[in-house]
Formats: C-alpha cells, structure tokens, sequence
C-alpha cells in the first residue's frame, strides 16, 4: 500500500509530538510513525517514574530522623517494597495516561501509525507493509540504554536497565549500579535508600558528569556515605553462586542483578539513515545543521534524542518545535539553546549551569564558593552537606556559570540560568531581593564573595583566584549586615 503525505514523523515521544503540534497549524497530511510502546520516554521509563522512585525513598530515609526531632516508633516502621514499586507503576501510568489523552489518544489510523520506520531514500519510508512518502519527514526516535554486546550474551537474565527496573514486582537484595551518570546515580541511590545493598562503579572519576573538580570531591564525599562508590577502574564481571561477582581494581562484590546506566544512544540503527548519502557524526547521526536541524541539503530533520548529545526533556521538546515549523515553512526557523542546565534529582541535588569548568581561564574568570555547613534553612532541614561555586567574567562582572551540590539546588540552578540568560553581572544579581531564612542565602553569599573578589585590587603576582569557603556562618546574610 502506497500513501503520501506533507510530514512524515517518526517518534511519538515529546520531540515528535512537539513537531505534530506545529505542523497541524499548517497541514493536516502528516502521519506519525511509532514503533514500540506509546507514552513517550519521559513518562513510561524517564524523568517521570525515576522522581517518583526517589521521592519515595527520600521519604521512607525521613524515619532515620524521626528519633532526633523526638518521634517515637519509627523503628518499628517498614517499607512494603511490593506495594512501593506498585505505587511508582500506578503514578507513572498516570504520566502516560496524561500524554496519551492529549495525543495520541486522539489520532485516528490515518495519522498515527505503529510500526518501525526504515528510509528507503530521503522521501521515502517503509512502514510494515506500507510505503510513505512524504515532502519531508522529521526523525525524533529518541535514544536507548548502551549495553554492550558481551554483557548482553552473557549476562542477560542479570541485567536491569531503566526499561526494566519500574516493572519489578520485587527488588533484588543486592546490586551493582554500573554508570554513575545521572541515571546511575539518581537510580542507585533509589535503590540503596529502599533498602537494596547497592554498589555503584564507574569508569570514570566523576558523578553524574560534575566537570568542577572540588564539585565533584564534595558529591563524592557525600554519596560515599551512604553507599559504597567504586570509581576509575573498569568493572570486570563473572557469574559465581548467588550471581554476579563484580571487580573493580582490588575490590569485588557479589550481587544478584547488574543495573547498567552506561549512557544513552541515539535509535537509529533500524532506520538506514545512512540512505541519505550524508556525512555521519557520532553513533550513526547524521550530521545536521544545529539551528535548523536539517540534516544537509535533504527535507529530513533530526529532533531530541535522536540528535545525540545530552537528553533533556526541554532540550528534546524546543527541537521538535522547530523541525515541525521548518518541515512546512519556507522562511526556516532556528532552535536557539538556552544557558545550558543540567540537574540531577539526587539527595542533594546535583547542578550545573552556564559555562561548564573546562572553559574556566583563570586569567579572565573568578569563582567563589559556599557550603552549605552552615546555610541556616539547610541546617533547620538537616541537609547541610553541599557546595556551591559560581563563576563569573573578571572584566564585566557577569555571571557565566556555576556548579554545585547541596540542598534544593534544582532552585539555585534555575536562578543562576535565569540570571545568565539576561546577562546578568554579579552586582546586578545581588540587587534582586532575598528571603530569610532560604537556601537562595548560599547563593546571596557566594555572590557577595563573588563581588569582593571582582572590586579587589590586582594584586602583584596576579589575582587572587580562588575564595576558600570556610567559616562565613551563613546563619542568613540578613544577619550579617
Ligand atoms: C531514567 C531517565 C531519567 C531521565 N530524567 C530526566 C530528567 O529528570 N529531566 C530531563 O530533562 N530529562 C530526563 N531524561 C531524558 C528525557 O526523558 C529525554 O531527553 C526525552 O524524553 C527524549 O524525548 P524524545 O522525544 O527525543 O524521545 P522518546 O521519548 O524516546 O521518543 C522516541 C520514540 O520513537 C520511537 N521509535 C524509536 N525507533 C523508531 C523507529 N525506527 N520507527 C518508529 N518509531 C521509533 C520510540 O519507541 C519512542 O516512542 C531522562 C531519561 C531517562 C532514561
Ligand atoms: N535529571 C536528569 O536530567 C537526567 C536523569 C537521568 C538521565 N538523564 C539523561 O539521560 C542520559 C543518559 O544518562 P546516563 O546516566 O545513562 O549516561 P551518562 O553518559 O551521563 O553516564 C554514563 C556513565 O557511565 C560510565 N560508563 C560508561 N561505560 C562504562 C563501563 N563500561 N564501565 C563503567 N562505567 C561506564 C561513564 O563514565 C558515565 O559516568 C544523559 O544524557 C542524561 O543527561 C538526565
């Protein structure tokens, strides 16, 4: 069966159903193309179910302090971990109900069709049985869990990924948590705080991507507490009785499942894009030109995961606004990114905004720093564990990016992106009003430090760089003044 049409999208996840939401304000003759379950990444095994995991736990952790604020019979409490995987399922099928009622739900088989799609030429797709061509088409397929082949084959009934981990009717008593990216490190501490033994191992000798070398010394510190973190060497794995031994360097663990957060890569692989006879990046995406997202001179566009990179829900929603307006407009549209932002939903979160510590130059830039030791409200809260430094350009005094870990820090990284985006100079920033007694204090008294290193004289043998944060009681700047 042959068809037609205007667009053609494949990937009914935020991306492409963004894309959809613009096209229809033109044309009616498009079709989306989804192979795989609805729902969209972000509510069936994403950002979604992943909070509602942590947040559950974080709650069930609350009963170790109940004893210090003076409550009574918190020992006796315990967590029915069947019925707490159940609620994650029940609200994460909320989360797709939600999406489903507002799109899919509401296309008929002319319009949404649920196969994969195969490129047969630039404006033409096999679907099934069907061939579509289409004046263009948008490819927003999202991406999957890297896991490599070998583990793949020989470890297959002990490796959990993000598809997995929400549909256990019960946890395992013991997992290694490989990858300590976001996933690895939101979803281990899940895991560790629901009372699974979680060791986490990496690599690498970062969490969750922290560039900023003291950041990341203070996460380590704090998640180091709670679960063993196994880093910089690569993780050897064998099958033995119980499951799995897993070495890292001169350390080993026997655990029952594998939780893989290896990273993410693009779906591309089933779609041939390499039809489209244009140079190719990495992992098989073809290189597009990142305003527009048209891959070269083709009518084909490249929307969210697909696209590679870091995925973010904003980031994947923005793009296939502006592939669905350039798929059926002349005058093209470009995405423009925002102050870059990235958040992790640890305890304490994770954040970093702007200009990432690879740019740092010394020469033009200075950074202070907070901890949140003794931030008042992060004390009241029992969650003073954390640092803040913010970075800012030494002749214009604007703020350029920050890193931090620390209480709330989800609130301080949309301020400092908030603050960047309008080009903000510390001064500036420090003329906005503040509460007491807030988190935003940690960020009022780095910006003050901030300010004191900008206005100090040059000093002979340069500036001085670097504030060491130590002994600014923070028990609220109000107080201080
Ligand atoms: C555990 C986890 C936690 C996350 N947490 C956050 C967070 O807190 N904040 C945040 O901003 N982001 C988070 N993300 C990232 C975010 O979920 C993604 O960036 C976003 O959902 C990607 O949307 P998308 O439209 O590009 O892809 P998807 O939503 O993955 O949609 C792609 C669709 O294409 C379909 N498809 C694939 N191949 C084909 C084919 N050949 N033919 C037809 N259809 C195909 C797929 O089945 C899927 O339905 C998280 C991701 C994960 C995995
Ligand atoms: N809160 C959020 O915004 C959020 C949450 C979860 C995921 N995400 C996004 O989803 C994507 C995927 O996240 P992720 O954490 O899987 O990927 P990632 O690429 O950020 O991290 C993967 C980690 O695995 C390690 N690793 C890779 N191969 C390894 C190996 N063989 N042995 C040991 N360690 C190995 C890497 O060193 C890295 O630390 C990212 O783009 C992320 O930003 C975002």
């Amino acid at each position: 069966m042959k068809k037609h049409v205007d667009v053609a999208v494949i990937g009914a996840g935020h991306a492409g159903l963004n894309a959809i939401k613009e096209i229809l304000k033109v044309t009616d003759d498009w079709v989306l193309i989804n192979g795989g379950p609805l729902g969209t990444t972000c509510a069936r095994v994403g950002c979604m179910p992943s909070k509602v995991a942590i947040h559950l736990a974080d709650s069930y952790k609350m009963t170790d302090k109940l004893k210090r604020y003076g409550v009574s019979g918190g020992e006796e409490l315990a967590l029915d971990r069947p019925a707490a995987l159940e609620h994650v399922r029940d609200l994460r099928d909320t989360f797709v109900d939600l999406v489903l009622a507002n799109t899919t739900d509401e296309m008929d088989g002319e319009h949404l069709i649920e196969e994969y799609a195969e490129l047969l030429d630039p404006h033409r797709l096999r679907v099934g049985e069907r061939e579509i061509t289409a004046d263009a088409i948008i490819v927003a397929t999202g991406a999957r869990s890297v896991v490599p082949e070998t583990w793949r084959a020989e470890f297959a009934d002990g490796i959990l990924t993000v598809d997995e981990i929400f549909e256990q009717e019960e946890l395992p008593a013991s997992v290694a948590v490989i990858g300590l990216g976001p996933i690895g490190l939101e979803i281990g501490q899940a895991l560790h705080r629901l009372g699974v033994a979680v060791t986490g191992v990496d690599h690498g000798e970062r969490v969750s991507r922290i560039q900023d070398p003291a950041v990341n010394r203070a996460a380590l510190d704090i998640f180091q507490r709670e679960f063993p973190l196994w880093l910089a060497h690569e993780p050897q794995i064998e099958r033995c009785d119980g499951g799995f031994r897993v070495r890292s360097g001169e350390r080993e663990v026997v655990v029952e499942k594998l939780f893989l957060a290896l990273g993410r890569r693009p779906n591309l692989a089933r779609l041939r894009l390499d039809r489209l006879r244009v140079p190719m990046g990495d992992h098989g995406v073809p290189i597009c030109d990142p305003e527009t997202l048209r891959v070269g001179r083709t009518s084909v566009y490249l929307a969210g995961d697909a696209a590679g990179g870091i995925a973010n829900l904003q980031r994947a929603a923005a793009q296939g606004r502006i592939a669905g307006w350039n798929s059926v407009h002349r005058r093209k549209r470009s995405w423009r990114a925002h102050t870059p932002m990235a958040i992790v939903f640890s305890e304490p979160n994770i954040a970093c905004v702007g200009m990432e510590w690879s740019r740092f130059d010394e020469r033009s830039m200075v950074v202070a720093e907070q901890r949140f030791g003794p931030v008042g409200r992060a004390l009241i809260m029992g969650q003073n564990r954390g640092l803040l430094r913010v970075y800012a350009e030494r002749k214009s005094g604007r703020i350029r990016g920050a890193s931090m870990v620390g209480p709330r820090c989800e609130h301080l990284a949309h301020l400092l992106a908030w603050a960047i985006e309008q080009n903000m100079t510390v001064k500036q920033a420090l003329a906005m009003p503040f509460y007491h007694p807030v988190i935003e204090e940690a960020l009022q008294d780095t910006l003050q430090e901030l300010n004191g290193e900008l206005t100090k004289p040059k000093m002979r043998g340069g500036f001085a760089t670097r504030w060491i944060g130590a002994g600014r009681a923070s028990i609220g700047s109000a107080a201080q003044v």
